[in-house]
């Protein structure tokens, strides 16, 4: 079976993207897993799938897939090179600059401006346990967790995908190789978890490095920005518009708090277009 694809990246987040509206397919975990080989196949951290809208809000679903072949909620990079994907090929009717992306719990609205930067409404954080889902006996803006030898404090956060964040004196020298997949593993993350690890500089300005679930460590992470904001922002660092400058680039997003959307704006770039040969 042969798929055409396009290449595209977001602050060095990339992404290998199929238009599954007019060529259906259905890959198996071991197809993904090939496609997002940097070697065997394209190579992507995520693969996405644009697919038909099955809620009448939505333009468009789309589906999420992590280099191990398993499947993500959310993808805030994946997202804003999906909407510039869709305008790119003809899938948006001309004149409109704002669309609704169905994800697998939620929906998303995209507004697209001229080959510029993308804007999306990342909708609510969930902040209850149960629903991130994180191990605890109640709500908290801080957690405590027992892992790798030492207790560390981080907040957790649901941005349709799991967010763990801890804060940290310096970026550069933070244990994201060690303590990322002990973090991402442990057992009170029963769905695994994606680990940021947030420098603060100022209200305004953070720095941050995502070891990503499934994924490993990413030049950027646009939930995990999000996630990162949230968490510092109830544990009263942070103001409501925040510039989080990640290894790949910068976003910036904002969010006026709790029971509000969180909005994040960062840029969508197609890099190059092909033809996969898949058993
Ligand atoms: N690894 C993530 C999915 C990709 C998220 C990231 N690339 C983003 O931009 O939000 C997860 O399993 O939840």
């Amino acid at each position: 079976m042969k798929i055409h694809f396009t290449k595209m990246q977001g602050l060095g987040n990339d992404f290998v993207v199929i238009d599954a509206v007019r060529q259906p397919v259905d890959l198996s975990p071991e197809q993904i897993r090939r496609i997002a080989d940097r070697r065997y196949g394209v190579g992507c951290d995520q693969v996405l799938l644009a697919t038909p809208a099955r809620r009448s809000q939505a333009d468009f679903r789309y589906l999420i897939f992590n280099p191990d072949g398993s499947q993500a909620e959310h993808c805030g990079n994946g997202v804003r090179c999906l909407a510039r994907f869709l305008d790119d090929h003809g899938l948006v009717s001309a004149g409109r600059h704002e669309l609704v992306i169905e994800t697998v719990n939620g929906l998303s609205r995209v507004r697209l401006c001229d080959d510029g930067p993308v804007t999306v409404d990342m909708g609510a954080p969930v902040l209850e346990p149960p629903q991130i889902p994180f191990r605890a006996p109640a709500r908290a803006r801080e957690y405590e967790l027992e892992v790798a030898g030492q207790v560390v404090r981080l907040g957790a956060v649901s941005m349709g995908n799991p967010h763990a964040v801890l804060r940290v004196d310096d970026v550069d020298s933070a244990p994201v190789e060690t303590l990322g997949p002990a973090i991402e593993a442990h057992h009170r993350f029963p769905r695994r978890v994606n680990v940021g690890f947030l420098q603060v500089i100022t209200p305004g300005h953070v720095r941050l490095r995502v070891y990503e679930r499934a994924a490993g460590e990413t030049l950027a992470c646009g939930t995990g920005a999000c996630a990162a904001v949230v968490s510092g922002r109830l544990r009263g660092w942070l103001d409501d518009a925040v510039d989080v400058d990640l290894p790949g680039g910068r976003l910036v997003i904002h969010w006026p708090g709790e029971g509000e959307h969180v909005w994040m704006t960062g840029p969508a770039e197609t890099v190059f277009e092909g033809e996969i040969r898949l058993d």
